[in-house]
């Protein structure tokens, strides 16, 4: 019997499932501290639990983490994990692809002096399809549940040392947004990890009615994938568009404020003699107009068949300089894990499981 996996609940639903197996209530929020404060590992672990009451736990359900199962260090210190995937999910009418298991997921860590930065996955594959993008090209085999998405933490060895979380692996975090709203919510809640909603980045391309629901249901930073402020030209890079013109994300956006603790961010991969024109600056200058956030410019990272090439530095710089003297607070990112395939968009887990996991 496959047991079922506690990590990813709440503790309101696990006093009902103590309350289920003739447990006082109290027991959940005893799990939920063992699993979310101290990290435990086995049921058994959980010793202010009578034995009698473990056992019987542990005959239907198990803690559900499970440890990478392959590393991979770049020569900047960036650190690429392979987790398995325990269980994935489809909406209905979409086609399950379950032939394709065992599943993995790639998460990357990314120490920088004081902090330290996860990228986690929230899908196996993506289904967005943008034409710069690795993940997009290996499709989509699931979405990953709040377990699965917690887990990359959980059982991350550098764990304690994390600073910083962004939903910026593998998937498009709107398309999975129950489970990453539960996910945030474990993360931040004062009975679980109890971080800081400001510690965390959730970064997309902007599916509207689930942005509006994260918008209002979160408090984490926001982060939403750019590429090009013309309609035509950002729907052949990013399909989205096609349904979901940006304009009409920056028209929601607005009925927010994010002058205040929370960020909202716009990543803009710089393609040479693609986006990186005066016009487009120009452009993203009357776009974002009136919106308090800020512009990170991101270094493309080739990917095989794709023929877009990254602007060089001069023309990033100056690129940066026109926004941010036309009021956009404006950064260049620095790419980390290029080497190891890890830097953004890079990721993919195709042929992981054809037992090529550990090239
Ligand atoms: C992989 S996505 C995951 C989050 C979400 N699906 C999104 O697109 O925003 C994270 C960031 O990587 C960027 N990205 C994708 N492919 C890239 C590439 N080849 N080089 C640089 N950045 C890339 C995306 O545009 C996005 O800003
Ligand atoms: S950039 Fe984001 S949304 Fe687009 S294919 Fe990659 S992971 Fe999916």
């Amino acid at each position: 019997m496959n047991k079922k996996i506690l990590l990813g609940m709440t503790p309101t639903e696990l006093k009902a499932v103590a309350k289920s197996l003739g447990m006082p209530a109290f027991t959940g929020d005893q799990i939920a501290n063992w699993m979310y404060v101290q990290h435990v590992r086995s049921i058994d672990e959980m010793t202010n639990i009578s034995k009698t009451n473990r056992a019987c736990l542990a005959e239907q359900y198990e803690i559900g983490c499970v440890d990478p199962i392959d590393a991979q260090h770049s020569e900047d210190g960036t650190i690429k994990y392979l987790f398995p995937v325990r269980t994935t999910s489809y909406k209905e009418g979409e086609a399950g692809n379950e032939k394709t298991s065992p599943k993995f997921v790639e998460t990357v860590y990314i120490p920088d002096g004081e902090r330290a930065t996860l990228c986690v996955s929230c899908e196996v594959g993506c289904k967005m399809n943008c034409l710069f993008c690795q993940t997009g090209k290996q499709g989509f085999q699931g979405y990953l549940s709040a377990a699965d998405i917690l887990n990359q933490i959980y059982s991350l060895p550098e764990r304690e040392s994390l600073t910083n979380i962004v939903f910026m692996g593998q998937g498009e975090p709107m398309d999975n947004l129950d489970n990453v709203l539960r996910t945030t919510e474990i993360l931040t809640a004062p009975y679980a990890f109890a971080w800081s909603p400001k510690r965390i980045t959730v970064s997309t391309i902007g599916i509207k009615n689930e942005l509006k629901r994260f918008i209002e249901e979160s408090d984490c930073h926001l982060a939403v994938s750019l590429h090009s402020p013309f309609h035509e030209q950002r729907a052949e890079l990013m399909p989205i568009e096609r349904t979901t013109p940006v304009e009409e994300i920056v028209d929601l956006l607005r009925n927010y404020d994010f002058s205040h603790q929370r960020r909202l961010s716009f990543e803009y991969i710089v393609f040479e003699g693609i986006n990186d024109s005066k016009e487009h600056a120009r452009a993203i200058v009357r776009l974002l107009e009136g919106l308090f956030c800020r512009v990170n410019l991101i270094r493309f990272h080739p990917i095989p068949h794709v023929n877009l090439h990254g602007a060089d530095d001069k023309q990033m710089e100056s690129f940066r300089n026109y926004l941010t003297t036309h009021g956009i607070h404006t950064t260049i990112r620095a790419s980390r894990g290029q080497d190891i395939l890890a830097a953004c968009g890079l990721l993919n887990t195709s042929r992981k499981a054809d037992g090529d996991c550990c090239k």
